[in-house]
């Protein structure tokens, strides 16, 4: 018989590690809430950890005094108020779009607002569906100025990896989430990757100078094409697994953060004072991120570890270690209003962060009663990210873990996919896990029969890349969101940026006695040490040639090069893919100018292959898990410090080598101020020979007239929406005209006036008019 007590009841130390066991081990009912095994207090799980003493902290967040600081830890490299290159409005690229869109705005079917690309779901393509019968987003994407073809010299820049050395660090033979979803057989390139030795040849052979100029852009409206909603669906009712054994919720009232901190660190056996100078055997590398904790050791339902199992994870990175018993703390309970604290975690790029949310969502499903017959069964886990493809990434990761819960659904919601078939999916099949975007989320708030009430079962809710979900591209979305799922549920956010302004309006989403688990070890950098950090700064006109000889040089030193070039706006975007292609690269590219089916075609292709460059605008930036990336080049203006992160996230990813090249034009070299924490070095200037840049100036001239012109304004959007650049209106025409020349053309394309009027750039000196 479970002894059964009013909770909250304490019975030891708060501080004391908590185990849970599936109650099938002990054989106790399945649905007896609040069963309180004592035992489970007394013979806590064990848990080693290797080498990441201070990793993490955790703190209550507390409601700050105005003007006075949040109560979290201050860290260099914490974002905060360096990101004076905040993420900019979009504007508008496309003249015949906008000529729709200020009709539509005269006729007041649609909010006038800007966004940025990876918001390429948000509220304003459904307006515009909605309203004008045309499948319309926005997309934040940003263009970039390529340069010209005006370089010199001779020479390549030789940009080695060394990647991978230690992979091991995730345990290979583990069946990774993309080989069993994907079926591609993703090997990893030896563990031992590049030597410092190649490296030093890299170095040695580059010949480089420094120096530089650059420039980019941004802001769209898209015509994404409307696409089969490519879910597969679980069907066939099983009986709902019954829960774990639970513990009481021993700190619930504990709200000192102290408490959690020791809480946390003691339960996965890292006490606060713990160095890991004092144990020489254990690593002191800030980038060991895997734990020694087994999945099998913590509090997680048979059917789940079996899944977890068949991923090939065995032990939880240490984001997962850090954050699972922190959510699952209460998880058995029932009742609702006993769930655990909400959590907000920041752990690096490539971590394993979807898992942590994942996994103990799972477990408050598989909890929870099952109920055949309701007309409008409840979503009860409610997963929200900033773009189609990373909802898609984690819906599929979330069916690897489902494997053996075939009575549990997860279902998705994205823009780009016709809303019928979404909501004939969400009705035919099982939908307790439900993924989504937040503007087509927001339509199906509003247009779908019945999700209003579905909603109201959410328990959990999950914000990933939450900083991006709540700053202002999207915050109008989420807060309609909150508003239609009940106050009483656990919310979970996750980062690996966690900028102070989000600290400070998190309580929008977390209730105020949240934990703050933070994954980096304090005084490290946000990124990963193993990823290489450069910058090239370069003139326009230059910037083409170096982008071409810096892929090159990667080109020849690694024939299994994967390489991301990240631009401004999908414009740009599109212009370096064509300049690229021209080339005889082997391109692809995604953006929100693409249709969905192409843009999920090319991800997948692009997650499988190898001697593949992905040119793309920021809808690539956060959470895509792209194995085996070489190199991340970012061409122009990142939006702020946190997109850099997260576009040089997408390699070094589970503790492998990477390397990152970032290129700015002069003008943009503020920007280094805003990541000085990081250790990004100068890169070698490469010098270009005659007959390069003579081939260079051919390919330019193979780019359509169209997108130069699309691109030149779509540049023009985005750095008249960059502060510092935007500000000084005739210094931007100015700039804006060089980006035309570096494109090879003599005169700046005509921009049309209405959308100069709507750029606030009517009758400035240099533009040109039609
Ligand atoms: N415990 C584990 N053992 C081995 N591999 C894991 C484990 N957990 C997650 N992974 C794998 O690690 C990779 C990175 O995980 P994920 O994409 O969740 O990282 P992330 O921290 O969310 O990154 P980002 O910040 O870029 O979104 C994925 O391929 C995932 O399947």
């Amino acid at each position: 018989m479970p002894i059964k007590f009013p909770s909250p009841i304490r019975f030891l130390n708060p501080s004391l590690p908590v185990a849970r066991f599936p109650l099938t081990n002990v054989g106790l009912s399945l649905n007896t809430p609040r069963s309180i095994p004592i035992f489970t207090r007394v013979f806590p799980f064990k848990l080693k950890y290797l080498g990441f003493a201070s990793h993490f902290s955790t703190h209550s967040f507390r409601p700050v005094p105005t003007g006075s600081r949040p109560e979290f830890s201050r860290r260099t490299g914490g974002g905060g108020e360096r990101g004076e290159t905040k993420l900019s409005k979009s504007l508008i690229e496309d003249e015949a779009e906008l000529s729709d869109w200020v009709s539509d705005l005269r006729t007041n079917s649609i909010r006038g607002r800007v966004t940025s690309e990876d918001e390429s779901d948000s509220d304003m393509g459904r307006r515009y569906r909605s309203k004008s019968g045309r499948g319309r987003e926005t997309d934040s994407g940003g263009n970039r100025g390529g340069g010209g073809n005006r370089g010199g010299g001779a020479g390549v820049l030789s940009t080695k990896r060394r990647r991978e050395s230690n992979s091991n660090e995730f345990s290979e033979p583990t069946r990774r989430r993309t080989e069993s979803t994907f079926g591609s057989p993703t090997r990893d390139r030896g563990t031992v990757g590049l030597p410092n030795a190649r490296r030093g040849r890299r170095e040695r052979n580059l010949g480089f100078k420094r120096d530089d100029k650059g420039s980019r852009g941004k802001g769209v409206f898209i015509d994404d094409d409307v696409v089969d909603n490519g879910e597969d669906e679980r069907k066939g009712l099983v009986q709902n697994l019954g829960g774990l054994i639970i513990e009481e919720e021993s700190d619930s009232d504990d709200d000192d953060n102290g408490v959690f901190e020791k809480n946390a660190l003691s339960s996965i056996g890292l006490e606060k004072d713990f160095d890991v100078k004092d144990r020489p055997s254990l690593s002191t590398n800030s980038d060991s991120f895997m734990s020694e904790t087994r999945f099998d050791q913590c509090s997680i339902s048979p059917l789940s570890l079996k899944g977890i199992n068949d991923a090939g994870f065995e032990k939880m990175t240490v984001v997962q270690a850090a954050t699972l018993p922190a959510i699952l703390k209460d998880v058995t309970v029932l009742d609702v209003e006993m769930l655990s604290k909400d959590v907000l975690a920041k752990a690096k790029t490539g971590t394993g962060k979807t898992v942590a949310f994942l996994l103990p969502s799972i477990e408050v499903v598989v909890k929870s009663p099952l109920n055949r017959d309701q007309k409008h069964p409840p979503i009860l886990v409610l997963v929200i990210c900033p773009t189609r493809e990373l909802a898609t990434q984690a819906a599929t990761e979330a069916k690897v873990l489902l494997k053996y819960h075939p009575a549990i659904g997860v279902q998705v919601v994205i823009g780009g996919v016709r809303i019928a078939l979404e909501q004939k999916s969400m009705q035919a099949n099982l939908c307790q896990i439900l993924v989504a975007t937040p503007g087509r989320l927001k339509d199906h708030v509003e247009n779908t029969a019945g999700f209003a009430t579905r909603l109201m079962g959410v328990k959990v809710l999950v914000l990933d890349e939450a900083d991006r979900l709540l700053d202002m591209g999207f915050r109008k979305d989420i807060e309609k969101i909150i508003a239609a799922i009940p106050k009483q549920r656990q919310t979970l956010m996750f980062s690996a940026t966690v900028p102070e302004e989000v600290r400070q309006i998190c309580h929008k989403a977390l209730k105020r006695d949240h934990e703050f688990i933070n994954t980096v070890q304090e005084g490290s950098e946000d990124t990963h040490s193993k990823v290489r950090q450069m910058h090239l700064v370069a003139p326009l006109d230059k910037q083409f040639p170096f982008l071409h000889a810096i892929l090159k040089d990667h080109m020849a030193d690694d024939p299994d090069y994967k390489v991301i070039v990240f631009c401004t706006t999908a414009r740009v975007t599109g212009l370096v893919a064509e300049f690229l292609g021209a080339l005889k690269l082997n391109i692809r590219e995604i953006h929100s100018r693409k249709a969905q089916t192409y843009r999920t075609r090319v991800s997948d292709e692009f997650r499988k292959s190898k001697g593949l460059i992905l040119v793309t605008s920021d809808v690539s930036a956060r959470g895509v898990d792209y194995p085996d990336v070489t190199l991340v080049l970012q061409v122009g203006l990142p939006a702020s410090r946190e997109q850099y992160i997260h576009r040089l996230g997408r390699t070094g990813r589970k503790g492998k080598e990477g390397e990152g090249i970032l290129i700015l034009a002069p003008w943009e070299e503020f920007f280094l101020s805003t990541v000085k924490d990081l250790p990004i070095t100068k890169a070698p200037v490469p010098s270009i020979d005659p007959d390069t840049k003579k081939k260079l100036e051919r390919a330019l001239s193979q780019v359509d007239m169209k997108s130069k012109e699309a691109a030149y304004q779509a540049w023009l959007g985005y750095y008249n929406s960059q502060k510092k650049v935007g500000n000084d209106k005739n210094r931007l025409v100015e700039l804006a005209n060089e980006f035309s020349r570096s494109m090879g053309l003599d005169t700046p394309p005509a921009i049309s006036k209405v959308v100069l009027g709507k750029m606030g750039l009517r009758n400035v000196p240099g533009l040109r008019s039609k």
